[in-house]
């Protein structure tokens, strides 16, 4: 039989049946406890000898199994139990004084005569209260009745007052319920319907006086809130479910106890505080429900809310500019009331703003028109305190866009944490931790002019943890200043460091020009030989990356006081350099060229609100153009918005190009769509979103099917080199080698990686592959 058929065939009636009978007998002992048992029997009786007699062997037995036949404790038992008790002492004789004294009232002993104890309190001056002063208790007046009686039970009544009284009620309950349904009728009617707005006021369209409108005509039991009697309002919302209950409560309770009407007690000050002084005659109105105390408004307070507020104002303004809401397609006459009220409430929903208006521009010939500087990007790099942030703060001091008085209160902030030295390197470095720590976290933008071009400094975190936000910074640039430090032996540490891995970054991000900044030089009194030997060093390792000579430029600064930033160093010691100050070198530097005709790409570097908007973005326009009005397609989201206006170099202006730091001011938009790192792009030729892409990657480590972070600007994604199809040749491209199991460092492959998501990917780009914190590799979409 199956364990299934066993427990359907049990009778638990003869289960429990056997659970209740519960055997009193002892359980029958086992061979073992019977031996034992006999055992500690014969040498308990031994040991007991002639007293042996006074116990029973059941008596025995019972104690072995209960010391668990430890039989010295079994004899010590029965003597002290049986053979030897206790005499019992007998009990004192009852104390004559003490019989006389007053004895305890207990509940056992009802019997005796309660305890008189007032002899105790006679000496008490309470204990002496003259007979006319003694309190008097007068019972309350019954029946109590609102809230200063409380409830009592009514009188009886007459059969025909109950059946009189039961059919008042009745009436009553079904007028409620006819109130209930018109009311409900009435709410299906409310929607922002597009037609009724047009008709009516647009005041009064608000969903507030729609809502205010609605009660007065429908809610018949309901009093208009001015109609309140003088010094007593009445229950403002008796068509409220709560409210009816308690008006038929009232009207039951009256009509329940219809007579007498009892005399009450004037209501408490507590009472007149809260719900107002009483009636002049209690006769007059028997006030049986009181209203909340918030319910009793002012007049002032009425005719604040009868008018439509601030917003419904806007509401009503917007709506008659948008689109027809969906509630106006969808209603259909003769509906069921439930769907009408379900479709109204869609409609309620609040309208987007209208769509902002497109000039329809040619951008490109506008742009050609333009009489606007030239703009670029440059990215600043290095190992972690070189001097990358210093430099760039005393460049913008010394072409004031930054004043001396500003630096000053930077400087004194900065001594009071014991950070004087990093006072410049503050005009970049803004965050809290940044200035904290003394280490770039995010890259720091800014911006200056020259006569000739509008510069965007991409200030790079040298840290080795922050190389993400580095890539991210790289990725926006046109070209680069790779800061050196030429103190004894922080170049030599850097080289190994960040030096290299950011020159390498650089350069697989596209950056093809490059402007070394020798600093410090100061620390080591200009010496020219040091500046010398680091150019030899950093130009044959530039080189090897892929650097082409006449795109490295070399320049001996001093950050920290600014030779050879704006102006030549005045240092006689550096008199040896006759090359051009930095800022020469950056006008020099021709921008990369523009892909201005190519479909519009903007990589989302921020996005946050601003008076504009509440979504604004910026980032940097990779290719193509656009203008205010313009749709937008956001990826991977796949949401359309608008460009309601935008910004360049913090001026308002009509429309961008590629190659410039924008900021967009956009609407039709939810910002859960909208991230840092997606690419916004034209609807008509939108971006592809990929999990799976193929790299022609340098690679800085050893690659083999592995996890990776890929990094693209801002986004990053997880996801796994699937296979390497191919080796490459460095220069011709040619395949050297196919399906090899490993690449080797410095050596370029075809990888094919795959991405946990799908993200907006598309040939021509370049990414990083990171892996444990290090750059494993980077390349170009293929
Ligand atoms: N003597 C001297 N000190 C300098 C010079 N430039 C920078 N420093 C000092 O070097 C330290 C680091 O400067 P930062 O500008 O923070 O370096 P950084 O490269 O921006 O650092 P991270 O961004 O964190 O990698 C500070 O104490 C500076 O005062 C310079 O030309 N001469």
């Amino acid at each position: 039989m199956s364990r299934h058929q066993e427990v359907r065939n049990l009778d638990y009636k003869d289960v429990l049946d056997d659970y209740d009978g519960y055997c009193e007998e002892e359980d029958e002992l086992s061979p073992e406890d019977r031996a034992l048992m006999t055992q500690g029997t014969i040498t308990v009786q031994t040991a007991l000898g002639v007293e042996a007699a006074k116990v029973s062997v059941a008596q025995i037995e019972e104690s072995l199994w209960h010391y668990y036949y430890d039989t010295d404790k079994v004899v010590e038992y029965l003597i002290k139990k049986f053979i030897n008790p206790p005499q019992k002492t007998a009990k004192p004789a009852p104390n004559p004084s003490t019989s006389a004294a007053p004895r305890v009232h207990t509940a056992g002993s009802s019997q005796q005569p309660r305890q008189d104890f007032s002899h105790l309190f006679k000496d008490l001056p309470w204990g002496n209260i003259p007979k006319d002063r003694e309190t008097v208790f007068i019972p309350p007046l019954l029946p109590r009745i609102g809230l200063l009686g409380g409830s009592g039970s009514p009188p009886k009544m007459s059969k025909l007052q109950q059946l009189a009284a039961a059919r008042k009620k009745k009436a009553e309950e079904r007028a409620a319920q006819q109130k209930l349904e018109q009311t409900r009728t009435k709410m299906t009617q409310l929607s922002v319907e597009e037609q009724d707005r047009q008709k009516e006021n647009a005041p009064s369209d608000g969903p507030f006086g729609k809502r205010l409108k609605t009660s007065e005509s429908t809610a018949e039991g309901r009093k208009p809130l001015t109609t309140a009697e003088p010094g007593r309002s009445e229950p403002l919302s008796q068509s409220t479910p709560m409210a009816l209950e308690n008006s038929q409560h009232a009207k039951a309770a009256t009509a329940d106890s219809p007579k007498p009407t009892p005399e009450k007690a004037q209501p408490s000050a507590f009472a007149q505080v809260l719900f107002g002084p009483p009636l002049a005659s209690p006769k007059q109105k028997l006030q049986d429900v009181f209203p909340l105390t918030y319910t009793d408004l002012s007049p002032s307070v009425l005719e604040a809310f009868s008018k439509p507020s601030p917003d419904d104002v806007v509401y009503a303004a917007q709506a008659k500019a948008g689109k027809k809401t969906a509630a106006t397609q969808t209603k259909k006459k003769g509906a069921s009331s439930l769907d009408a009220v379900a479709s109204d409430v869609k409609g309620l929903k609040i309208e987007d703003a209208p769509l902002p208006k497109s000039r329809n521009l040619d951008v490109l010939s506008e742009f050609e028109r333009s009489k606007s500087k030239k703009a670029a990007s440059f990215v600043v790099v290095g190992h972690v305190d070189a001097g990358k942030s210093t430099m760039m703060g005393r460049l913008l001091l010394d072409l004031n866009v930054v004043d001396q008085r500003t630096v000053d209160k930077l400087r004194q902030e900065a001594t009071k944490i014991g950070k004087s030295s990093f006072a410049l390197a503050w005009i970049l470095d803004q965050r809290t931790e940044e200035r904290a720590r003394g280490v770039t976290i995010d890259i720091a933008t800014n911006r200056f002019e020259t006569d000739k071009t509008v510069f965007t400094i991409l200030d790079a975190p040298g840290h080795r943890d922050f190389i993400p936000n580095m890539i991210a910074g790289a990725s926006q640039a046109d070209f680069a200043i790779l800061v050196i430090d030429a103190s004894t032996g922080a170049f030599e540490s850097g080289l190994k460091g960040q030096t290299r891995e950011h020159s390498l970054l650089i350069r697989s991000m596209g950056v093809s020009r490059v402007i070394v900044a020798i600093n410090k030089l100061d620390t080591v009194g200009w010496s020219q030989e040091r500046f010398d030997e680091i150019k030899n060093q950093v130009s044959g390792f530039l080189s090897a990356t892929g650097f082409q000579q006449k795109n490295i430029t070399f320049v001996p600064v001093s950050g920290l006081h600014g030779d050879n930033l704006v102006r030549k160093s005045s240092d006689p010691a550096a008199s040896w350099y006759t090359g051009p100050p930095l800022v020469e070198e950056l006008e020099n530097s021709e921008p990369s060229a523009r892909a201005l005709a190519k479909p519009l790409r903007m990589t989302i570097s921020e996005v946050f609100r601003t008076p504009q908007s509440p979504i604004s973005i910026s980032g940097r326009i990779d290719a193509g153009s656009l203008q205010a009005g313009d749709p937008l397609l956001i990826q991977p989201s796949g949401e359309k918005a608008y460009v309601k206006s935008l910004q360049v170099d913090e001026e308002p202006v009509e429309w961008a190009v590629a190659g410039q730091n924008a900021v967009l001011h956009l609407t039709n938009i939810d910002q859960v769509h909208v991230r840092v790192g997606d690419i916004i792009c034209d609807p008509a030729k939108p971006i592809e979103c990929l999990d799976t892409f193929t790299l022609k990657a340098l690679a800085f480590d050893f690659l083999m099917p592995m996890q990776v972070d890929v990094h693209r600007g801002r986004l990053h994604a997880a996801g796994r080199i699937e296979s390497i199809t191919a080796l490459l040749d460095k220069v011709t491209g040619a395949v050297v080698k196919k399906k090899p199991k490993i690449a080797k460092p410095a050596t370029v492959a075809r990888v094919v990686v795959k991405l946990n998501s799908t993200v907006p990917l598309e040939a021509g780009q370049r990414v990083v592959l990171r892996s444990g914190g290090e750059t494993v590799a980077a390349g170009l979409l293929e």
